[in-house]
C-alpha cells in the first residue's frame, strides 16, 4: 500500500492521538485521494504526497487538497517540518491543469486561480520548515511548489536517458508567469539566471538546476524521499520562532504584496485566459500534449 511505503513508522489516527498528534486524514487515505498525508511517529515529520495520476497537474480540487493538507499539518503544534512529495514515478507536478484553462467557466476559473494563489500563501508562508522531494519533472506551477519550500532535493540526472527537468517554461508556451512567481524565481536564483530562465522558458536538468541554485541537492531516485525526510528532521530542530522570523525576513513583503493585489491578479489572469488568442494557445498546447502520446 502506498502510504505504508512512505516511512518506517506511520501513524494511524488513533495512534497519532495517543502521541498527541491528531491529524485526521493520513493513512486512512484511499488511492483515489488527491494528496496523502502521513506523519512519521518517530521523527514527527509530516509528508504530503501528491497523488493525482497521471501527472499531478494542479486542478482546482488538487490545489484545494494541497491547501487542506498543509492546514491540517499546521494545526498540529507538535509538527515542525513537512516534506512535499509525489507518488508518481517521474513526475513531481506538471504545473497547472491546462484543462482548467480551456473554454473555462468564469466562476470556476476565478476559484481555480484563487486556490492556486492560496497554495502560495500556505506553502511559501508556512510556519513549517518545508522540504521538496522532487523525484521527477517540475515545470511551471510544479516549479512554483518547489520554490515555495525552504529546501529542494531533486533526483539526480546522472546516467538517465530522460532526466527530469525543473523551471518556469511559461514563455515557451506563449504565456507569462505572474509577477509573484517571477519574484520567487528571482529571489531564489538571482536576477541574471532568472532573466535567462524566464525569457527563454528554460527547463533545467538536475545538474544545471543545482549549478544555478534552483535546487539544493541531487540524490539518486531511491533516496529522494528518505533524504528529504532526514533534512526535515534537521530543520525541525531549529528553534521554530527564530526559523519562522528568518523565513519571513525574505518572504513577508512578497506575501503581503500578493495579499494586497490578490483580486487584481485574479482579474488579470481571468481576462488573459478567456481572451481568444490565449484560448488558441491553450487549445494548441493541449493538442500537442495528446499528440506527443499518440
Ligand atoms: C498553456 C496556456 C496557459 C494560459 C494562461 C496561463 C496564465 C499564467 C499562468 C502561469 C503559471 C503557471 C503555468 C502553468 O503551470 S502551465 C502548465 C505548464 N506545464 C507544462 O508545460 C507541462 C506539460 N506536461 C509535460 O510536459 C509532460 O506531461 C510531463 C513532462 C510533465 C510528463 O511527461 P509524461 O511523458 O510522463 O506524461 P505525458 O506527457 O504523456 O502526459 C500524461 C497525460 O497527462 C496530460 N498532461 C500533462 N501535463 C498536463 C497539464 N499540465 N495539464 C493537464 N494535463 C496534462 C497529458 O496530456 C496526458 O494526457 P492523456 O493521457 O489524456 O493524453
Amino acid at each position: 500500500m502506498l502510504v505504508a511505503t512512505l516511512s518506517k513508522r506511520l501513524l494511524r489516527v488513533g495512534q497519532a492521538k495517543r502521541c498527541g498528534l491528531s491529524l485526521r486524514s493520513f493513512s486512512d487515505a484511499k488511492d483515489k485521494d488527491l494528496v496523502l498525508t502521513s506523519i512519521d511517529g518517530d521523527t514527527g515529520v509530516a509528508t504530503i504526497t501528491m497523488n493525482q495520476a497521471p501527472v499531478n497537474s494542479l486542478s482546482l480540487e488538487m490545489c484545494q487538497a494541497i491547501t487542506t493538507a498543509i492546514k491540517e499539518v499546521e494545526s498540529q503544534p507538535e509538527i515542525q517540518s513537512l516534506v512535499l512529495a509525489s507518488s508518481l514515478p517521474g513526475v513531481f507536478c506538471a504545473g497547472l491543469d491546462i484543462t482548467e484553462l480551456h473554454k473555462p467557466d468564469e466562476k470556476r476559473l476565478t476559484d481555480f486561480w484563487h486556490s492556486f494563489q492560496q497554495i502560495y500563501f500556505d506553502l511559501y508562508g508556512s510556519r513549517l520548515a518545508t522540504i521538496a522531494a522532487i523525484a521527477g519533472h517540475a515545470p511551471a506551477a510544479g516549479c512554483m511548489l518547489a520554490l515555495s519550500c525552504d529546501y529542494r532535493i531533486m533526483v539526480s540526472g546522472a546516467g538517465s536517458k530522460k532526466p527530469s527537468t525543473i523551471g518556469l517554461n511559461e514563455t515557451k508556451l506563449g504565456i507569462v508567469a505572474p509577477s509573484w512567481l517571477g519574484y520567487q524565481y528571482i529571489d531564489t536564483i538571482g536576477q541574471r539566471q532568472a532573466e535567462l530562465g524566464l525569457s527563454l522558458g528554460l527547463l533545467h536538468q538536475p545538474e544545471q538546476a543545482l549549478a544555478i541554485g534552483l535546487v539544493d541537492e541531487l540524490v539518486p531516485r531511491e533516496e529522494v524521499l528518505s533524504r528529504a525526510q532526514a533534512e526535515a528532521v534537521k530543520w525541525g530542530k531549529i528553534p521554530a520562532k527564530a526559523r519562522l522570523a528568518s523565513k519571513m525576513l525574505a518572504r513577508k513583503a512578497r506575501l503581503d504584496h500578493l495579499a494586497a493585489t490578490r483580486k487584481e491578479d485574479n482579474d488579470f489572469f481571468r481576462s488573459f485566459v478567456t481572451n481568444e488568442t490565449a484560448q488558441k494557445i491553450i487549445d494548441g498546447y493541449l493538442q500537442s500534449l495528446s499528440k506527443k502520446k499518440s
